[in-house]
């Protein structure tokens, strides 16, 4: 059974992240309910950055990201040139940031600007750490604060996924990304895995790599982001990892097949090198298939998945963590070609369970018209052996969540944010 946390502490107070300040004070609280309207300030960091990025995506001009397969297929074809084969052989040239980005940000700062954009919206929900350091080594080095999550492409918010509870408003993008930046920076973790990129260029890759992360996106081939009428490009993965803690040692855009064929999913797997202690670990996000029907074609992609990271961990040698949205409830073949996996994972958030061995109840929960649908679908996987999980974040009550689910007016997407801090444990 899932059971409530064991020991609790502070997510903002709880640790030091290198690199990122830890937010003053006590947390201001928002006002609530929201006014229909209210005027926003400007914020001219937000700003700054949008603007900045033109630079990035200089390619990427209004004409390709417009409607029309034609044009949008270009686009998709642009940031796979830019992003896939050739980062696999030369990272460091298609990472290294853009001169233009590299002024630094002060976290706190954002984080103001974005509770300043957000001056209308209910308050944020409060989420603890539950302490697992029973299971986790004493070590001198900090623990590797990893995040996985689906933080909903703006394209299928508001035009494809049909979130009958949830009001449009809710969604609007300027205040939107903002609960997504103040999520990122409350729990200000080394390593940011996501689902459902659809603003990388313009957002996501010029703000964190201000914040000291390092930024590498692969778009799905054939996102159905480009059937929404002014969307703004595919949606992806990203992987985002610090760099005053992480050396890139090799990188891997992935396109999964399922039964030899190439599939419209796919993974970016990384090894990188803790400059604190050398050691090296290898770092996956994914997002299968979606859909119920779908079962077998997800299984054969997580078999596909594990083939390559098999590879890359040169059969297990190097530790792995796995982030995704599998699309997949613990009872599904992908899931069980995970567990049962000579590459030795665990999944990190049965830890929050009494027994260790199950899966939270929801990890998303939504409502379509097709009826509510609440799932166990995204997981942090972990090499068993090589690593131990020391907490891992809370997911939210049912209370929280409120009756008309997720998204909402206080939560950005229909799926949480998994959060859990990993060390290694001692070398054999
Ligand atoms: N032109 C072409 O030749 C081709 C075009 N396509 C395009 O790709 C799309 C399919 O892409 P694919 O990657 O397989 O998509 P998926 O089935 O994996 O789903 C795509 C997104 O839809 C969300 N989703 C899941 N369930 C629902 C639902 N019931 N209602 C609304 N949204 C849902 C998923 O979110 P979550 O993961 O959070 O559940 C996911 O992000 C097609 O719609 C088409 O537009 C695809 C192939 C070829
Ligand atoms: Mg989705």
């Amino acid at each position: 059974m899932y059971q409530s946390p064991r020991r609790l502490c502070s997510a903002l107070l709880q640790r030091d992240a290198p690199g990122l300040c830890r937010p003053p004070g006590p947390r201001p609280r928002r006002r609530s309910p929201p006014p229909a309207t209210a005027p926003r300030p400007a914020s001219p960091r937000l700003l700054a950055a949008a603007s900045a990025a033109r630079g990035v995506a200089r390619c990427c001009s209004r004409t390709v990201y417009s409607m029309g397969n034609g044009t949008s297929r270009l686009y998709s074809a642009l940031a796979k040139t830019l992003n896939s084969s050739a980062a696999s052989q030369h990272p460091e040239y298609l990472v290294a940031p853009d001169p233009e980005h590299l002024e630094p940000i002060d976290p706190k700062e954002l984080l103001e600007e974005c509770r300043a954009v957000l001056h209308t919206r209910p308050p944020r929900f409060q989420r603890d750490f539950v302490d697992l350091r029973a299971d986790c080594p004493s070590s001198h080095h900090p623990p590797i604060r990893v995040m996985q999550w689906n933080i909903l492409a703006q394209a299928l918010g508001e035009g494809k996924d049909n979130f009958v509870q949830c009001p449009i408003e809710a969604l609007k993008w300027e205040e939107r990304k903002c609960l997504i930046l103040e999520e990122i920076l409350a729990y200000q973790p080394d390593i940011l895995c996501l689902q459902e990129v659809d603003h990388y260029f313009d957002t996501f890759h010029p703000l964190l790599s201000r914040l000291g992360y390092q930024g590498t996106f692969f778009p799905k081939p054939w996102s159905p982001c480009l059937d929404v009428e002014h969307n703004n490009g595919p949606d992806g993965c990203a992987l985002f990892f610090l760099q005053n803690r992480f050396k890139l040692v090799n990188s891997a855009n992935i396109r999964l097949t399922a039964m030899t064929l190439k599939t419209n999913q796919v993974a970016i797997a990384q090894t990188l090198e803790c400059k604190e202690s050398s050691r090296q670990f290898c770092i996956a996000v994914t997002h299968l298939k979606a859909r119920t029907g779908w079962e077998r074609f997800r299984s054969a992609q997580g078999c596909d998945l594990l083939q390559n990271l098999q590879n890359i961990t040169q059969g297990a040698k190097i530790p792995l963590i796995v982030c995704g949205d599998f699309n997949a409830e613990p009872t599904e073949e992908v899931y069980k070609h995970f567990a049962s996996s000579s590459l030795n994972l665990n999944s990190a958030y049965k830890l929050l369970s009494a027994d260790g061995q199950s899966e939270p109840p929801y990890t998303t929960w939504k409502i379509r018209t097709s009826g509510e649908c609440r799932h166990t679908l995204d997981y942090i996987w972990y090499s068993k052996h090589a690593l131990s999980v020391c907490s891992a974040l809370d997911l939210l009550t049912e209370e929280q969540i409120g009756p008309n689910r997720l998204p909402s007016f206080n939560y950005p997407s229909d799926h949480l944010s998994l959060v859990c801090d990993f060390s290694f444990n001692e070398e054999p």
